[in-house]
């Protein structure tokens, strides 16, 4: 029975819902006026249209702007507009903030008073609603306070050990524009509050327990009802250079990094225009995640980019096994491709000889003279497609030594007036330019990349700085990849980017284009409703990665922070030379093998920047029951490292089943899965190493859209109502770092865990696999 008081608790939660119900439909009033007023302005603007002055076309245009910015916040169909509400005693102070609310934080010595009997009572002074926007109502008193305004933080931050002026804190659950539900938790439980002459309900039983049991989709929520004290620290940390935040599986490091963004962009939206990238591990984490800043009302100065789509106009598509990953990744790539981009003019079919006709004679160039110019001009590190009219100027300085004309004209000026003609001469010739273009081609990065399939090209390019093994196993790998950049991995995505400035792009006359006059009317991308961007959120990306996308960017969120490898902090790097920076992750979640070496280009790529470290403790997700048995492999995947706190227990211990043969593998596979999917609502992941991947999902191909098979590398940052983890011994067995892909694999869970044991996994009598064995 929820606690209640001040009637029966059914009542009680009635009359609350009522009242919270018509404090809604006051805030769709208001938001209904604006709507109007906004429209209203879009319509005058519009009239405006015939009015052909400057001065009137510009300020239509910015009355446009603003109407639209206005609209489009309005315009969006907010699940939960409304989702807190804090009662507050009186301030120390009487001063009101922008937003309407009282700024003291602090509660005033006299605001809590001591009756004879001891009693301690006080008045509620100010109730403060709090939403995804702020509004206020047309005598500007706050109907609504934005969850990133300052007068919010103490939803998210009193505790009864530090309560503030908070006496009571709800949480309203609600669908549309119905109210649902209201939770409460009692910050002064000691102190008698009365609400205009009322004693304060109290109704529910924990708002953060309630949200966390919920049945899962294949889409991440925004948690900004229930935001917890550590967490916000982060999400309000000042936008320092580098906010660094570690924490375990489950702690929200996710969820927090994509609420911060959202609160930067309220802090500071002029600054943030430059625009903030989140850069995620896996295209899946990517698609869990993309729904959230929408929810919390922002989107379009965000981009999310998975690592394999963050270099322009490419997208991997394939997976490389960890020695090749760990190759690909490595420090010592950036000197091989340094090397490669400026040996790829040296293919087969390049020219060996210049012929040219001077002079009423032939001069010649023979495949040695040929050899010593483009050295010359490969001098130095500019990138090589910008050295061409370099080579170009190289060419004719050893046509003319060559033609012996240099002799013939002893006089400067004279030589100087002849060299022009000579260089005229032979630039104009057919001949010259297409010997040109066949010796010095625009390189792309693909084909460089692609050329290094050649394993002994690559073999004598590597040499030094990868062992002969390695450069066979990279080749090999690489010959998968298509000249329209089919097959690329995730890792040769991060060098195709750091090829991309080792070539450079040579500078092309704009094309012209016609100007259009929707162009004027700047604001127009935001007279759209919230569920037209939605549909067109997907056209929109695709479009964003064509090129000339976004190079440089204001803030850099980079989660799953620990799997970077050296090459991708490069590629990520380059994106925020000016950028301020925050970085999550969990070093005992990596699969990287060599987390020094990573580091090490972390520190170049964020310049040396200060940094400020958080760490969050709690877990969220897992249930203390799969909680332990997930300690017990961080022990060994990573000795000394303190697991997060479960907050929540089912009653439920993970079930452990085996198959004895590994053709009975996959009937058992099934079998469980089936299991779980009928225990629970939601969704059910089959975590499985990642060279059984295939085979995995063709045993489950009927399972429906409740299950999703996943490699183990592909189950970071995702999570489910339940996981089975299949023969965890192979995926623990897979590269070095193993135990602790295994550790990934099952902390996905937020109900249910199955181990399901193969024969190699030598299960014991109660069917615990030795990786999970202490
Ligand atoms: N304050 C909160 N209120 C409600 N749910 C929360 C809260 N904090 C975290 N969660 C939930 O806990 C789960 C884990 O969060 P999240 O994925 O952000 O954790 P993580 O630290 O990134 O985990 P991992 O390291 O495993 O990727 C999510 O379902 C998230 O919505």
């Amino acid at each position: 029975m929820p606690r209640a008081r001040g009637g029966t608790a059914v009542d009680v939660r009635e009359r609350e819902i009522r009242a919270e119900q018509r404090h809604l439909d006051a805030v769709y009033r208001r938001l209904a006026e604006k709507i109007d007023e906004a429209e209203y302005l879009v319509a005058d603007a519009a009239s405006r249209v015939q009015v052909g002055t400057p001065g009137a076309l510009a300020e239509r245009d910015a009355q446009v702007f603003r109407a639209g910015l206005h609209l489009s916040r309005l315009n969006k169909e907010f699940e939960d507009f409304l989702f807190g509400r804090i009662d507050l005693l009186r301030g120390k102070d009487g001063v009101r903030g922008p937003d309407g609310a009282y700024t003291s934080v602090e509660p005033a010595e006299d605001a809590v008073r001591e009756e004879p009997d001891g009693t301690r009572v006080a008045e509620i002074a100010e109730t403060l609603h709090i939403g995804r926007l702020g509004v206020l109502d047309a005598d500007y008193v706050p109907l609504v306070i934005d969850w990133r305004a300052p007068a919010a933080a103490p939803f998210y931050r009193a505790t009864p050990v530090a309560p503030g002026r908070v006496v009571r804190r709800r949480v309203i659950r609600s669908r549309g524009r119905r109210v649902l539900g209201v939770e409460d938790d009692l910050l002064r439980p000691r102190v008698r509050a009365l609400l205009e002459g009322a004693e304060l309900p109290v109704v529910g039983d924990g708002a953060l327990l309630a949200a966390l049991g919920r049945a899962r989709g294949h889409r991440m929520n925004d948690i900004v009802a229930s935001i917890q004290a550590e967490q916000d620290e982060v999400i309000r940390a000042p936008a320092g250079s580098v906010t660094e935040v570690a924490g375990g599986p489950g702690t929200g490091k996710t969820a927090v990094a994509l609420h911060r963004a959202a609160y930067l962009l309220y802090q500071d939206r002029r600054r943030y225009a430059g625009g903030i990238l989140v850069v995620s591990p896996t295209p899946l984490l990517v698609a869990y995640t993309e729904g959230v800043l929408p929810s919390l009302g922002e989107e379009g100065q965000v981009v999310i980019r998975a690592l394999g789509s963050l270099a322009e106009g490419v997208t991997a598509d394939a997976y490389d096994d960890q020695e090749v990953a760990a190759i690909k990744g490595s420090a010592a790539m950036a000197r091989v491709l340094a090397r490669a981009a400026r040996a790829a003019l040296e293919t087969a079919d390049a020219p060996q000889r210049l012929r040219v006709v001077a002079f009423g004679g032939r001069v010649e160039l023979d495949a040695a003279e040929l050899a010593a110019v483009r050295r010359q001009a490969l001098g130095g590190t500019a990138p090589v497609n910008l050295l061409r009219p370099r080579a170009r100027r190289l060419l004719l300085d050893a046509l003319w030594e060559k033609s012996g004309a240099p002799r013939r004209y002893q006089e400067p000026e004279f030589a100087a007036e002849a060299r022009e003609a000579f260089d005229e001469d032979i630039a104009g010739e057919d001949a010259f330019a297409a010997f040109l273009d066949a010796w010095w081609p625009e390189l792309t990065p693909l084909a460089v990349l692609r050329s290094m399939a050649d394993e002994q090209r690559l073999g004598r390019l590597a040499r030094r700085l990868l062992r002969p093994r390695e450069a066979r196993r990279l080749a090999r790998s690489l010959r998968r990849v298509t000249p329209r950049g089919g097959g690329l991995s995730a890792h040769d995505v991060a060098l195709l980017d750091e090829l991309r400035v080792l070539l450079g792009t040579p500078a092309r006359p704009a094309a012209p284009r016609e100007a259009d006059p929707l162009d004027q009317l700047t604001g127009l991308a935001e007279l759209t409703t919230y569920a037209e961007r939605q549909a067109g959120g997907r056209e929109r990306r695709t479009a964003a990665a064509e090129p000339g996308e976004r190079a440089d960017y204001a803030h850099i969120i980079v989660d799953e922070a620990q799997d970077l490898t050296p090459m991708q902090w490069r590629m990520v790097g380059r994106r925020g030379r000016r950028a301020t920076w925050t970085i999550v992750g969990d070093p005992a979640q990596s699969s990287w093998s060599a987390p020094e070496e990573a580091a090490a280009e972390q520190r170049a790529a964020l310049g040396g920047k200060p940094r400020r470290r958080f760490e969050l403790t709690v877990n969220y997700r897992n249930p203390a029951e799969i909680a332990r048995v997930a300690d017990g492999v961080l022990a060994r995947a990573m000795p000394g490292a303190r697991p997060p706190r479960a907050v929540r227990t089912t009653g439920v211990e993970p079930a452990f089943a085996a198959a004895a043969t590994e053709e009975e593998l996959a009937d058992a596979v099934r079998a469980e899965a089936a299991r779980l999917l009928a225990e629970v609502e939601g969704t059910v992941g089959v975590v499985v190493a990642m060279a059984r991947r295939e085979r995995a999902g063709q045993w489950l191909a009927e399972a429906g859209e409740r299950l999703v098979v996943l490699g183990s590398l592909e189950a970071k940052g995702l999570e489910y109502d339940a996981t089975l983890v299949v023969c965890p011994g192979e995926i623990a067995g897979e590269s070095p770092a193993g135990m602790r892909v295994l550790y990934v694999a099952l902390t996905r869970a937020t109900q249910r865990l199955t181990v399901l044991s193969g024969p190699a996994d030598e299960p014991d009598a109660a069917g615990v696999p030795a990786a999970l064995r202490a």
